[in-house]
């Protein structure tokens, strides 16, 4: 990233978050967002459309791509956006690009940096705790926000986080450094493991994590969860699972009561969800350092369920 005057972003795997990412950082830098044909068809007729706490209206000036031979050399960083289990074809498909470029993952679950670790030098791990969502194409609505963006050094430049937070901060997305993103991910994954199958599973917003039928299961989810981050040398923000048990459930479940957390997407679209990089993953390491793990696998075993038999 060599200049913040005009820098240029490429955004890749641009859904709900890229595309919303995308809405607000053309303000500030010359963005091109890697998307499917029928947003980018969109992009290009009309720009995007934002609703929501991020802004309401049409925006122009995203550049969409739907291949790398489309993306000019000039790229100073890349943030990508794509579902977990995208995260490997997508780095393959833009390698050329990637290489040598300081690259961020929003992604939610754990993993995901290791594999852009493959591909280029200097790795920015990030969370956001918004909601996003796509309308349509080239469509997306911004709903609850709960806590800043987090972006801090995962490898090589440690200089490079910085420089993208200004980037961000100067578009008007709230964020904040995070001097130890690997607990970073692994406290954003709290919220992910203790709400998204769930409300994948019942069809339900988060707001369901709160009923009285519910809420026995999160709390064994978490308690699991905890277990195992310790186990992991993982150093969290609340001391104890119940400590972050008393945030989830006065702050983030309210906060997103009324939404619904992006795998209630992915099963209500047919697709992959991420279920390996946020509960399947504890129950791995969970069996590796013989912590029991029933809750988070027996909701991994759902989703697996679901994932192969579409509604
Ligand atoms: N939605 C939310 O509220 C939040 C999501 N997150 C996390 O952010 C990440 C993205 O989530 P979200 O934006 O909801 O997901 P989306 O599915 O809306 O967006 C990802 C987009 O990437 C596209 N894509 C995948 N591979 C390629 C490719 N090779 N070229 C071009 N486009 C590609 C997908 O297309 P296709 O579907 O056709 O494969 C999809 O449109 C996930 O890790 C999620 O957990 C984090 C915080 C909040
Ligand atoms: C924070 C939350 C629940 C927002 O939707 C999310 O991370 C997701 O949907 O995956």
């Amino acid at each position: 990233m060599k200049s913040l005057q005009h820098p240029v972003i490429l955004i890749l795997g641009a859904g709900a978050v890229g595309l919303s990412l995308a809405g607000k950082l053309t303000t500030v830098a010359r963005v091109y967002a890697a998307c499917r044909a029928a947003h980018a068809a969109a992009i290009r007729e009309r720009g995007l459309i934002m609703e929501g706490v991020w802004g309401d209206g049409t925006v122009g000036g995203i550049t969409p791509v739907t291949g790398p031979d489309e993306v000019p050399p000039a790229v100073d960083a890349v943030v990508i956006t794509a579902k977990g289990t995208d995260t490997r074809a997508i780095c393959e498909e833009y390698a050329g690009v990637i290489r040598g470029r300081p690259m961020a993952s929003l992604q939610n679950g754990i993993g995901n940096e290791e594999i852009i670790a493959e591909y280029t030098d200097t790795v920015i791990g990030g969370t956001v705790t918004t909601n996003f969502s796509v309308a349509g194409p080239g469509r997306v609505r911004v709903q609850s926000e709960s806590a800043p963006m987090h972006l801090g050094a995962w490898s090589g430049d440690g200089g490079a986080p910085g420089r993208l937070i200004e980037i961000v901060r100067s578009a008007g997305i709230p964020v904040e450094a995070d001097d130890d993103i690997r607990s970073g991910k692994w406290t954003k994954a709290l919220l992910n493991i203790a709400v998204n199958p769930l409300c994948a599973l019942l069809l339900a917003p988060v707001g369901v994590a709160a009923d009285e039928n519910i809420r026995e299961i999160v709390v064994g989810l978490i308690r699991e969860t905890y277990a195992v981050a310790d186990a992991e040398g993982v150093r969290l923000p609340w001391a104890t699972a119940d400590d972050y048990l008393a945030h989830l459930f006065s702050v983030q479940v309210p906060d997103f009561a009324a939404v619904y957390p992006s795998m209630y997407y992915d099963l209500r679209r047919g697709r992959r969800t991420e279920i390996d990089l946020l509960n399947g993953y504890v129950a791995r390491l969970g069996k590796r350092h013989g912590i029991p793990t029933p809750h988070n696998r027996c909701i991994a075993g759902l989703v697996r369920y679901a994932e192969a038999h579409p509604r």
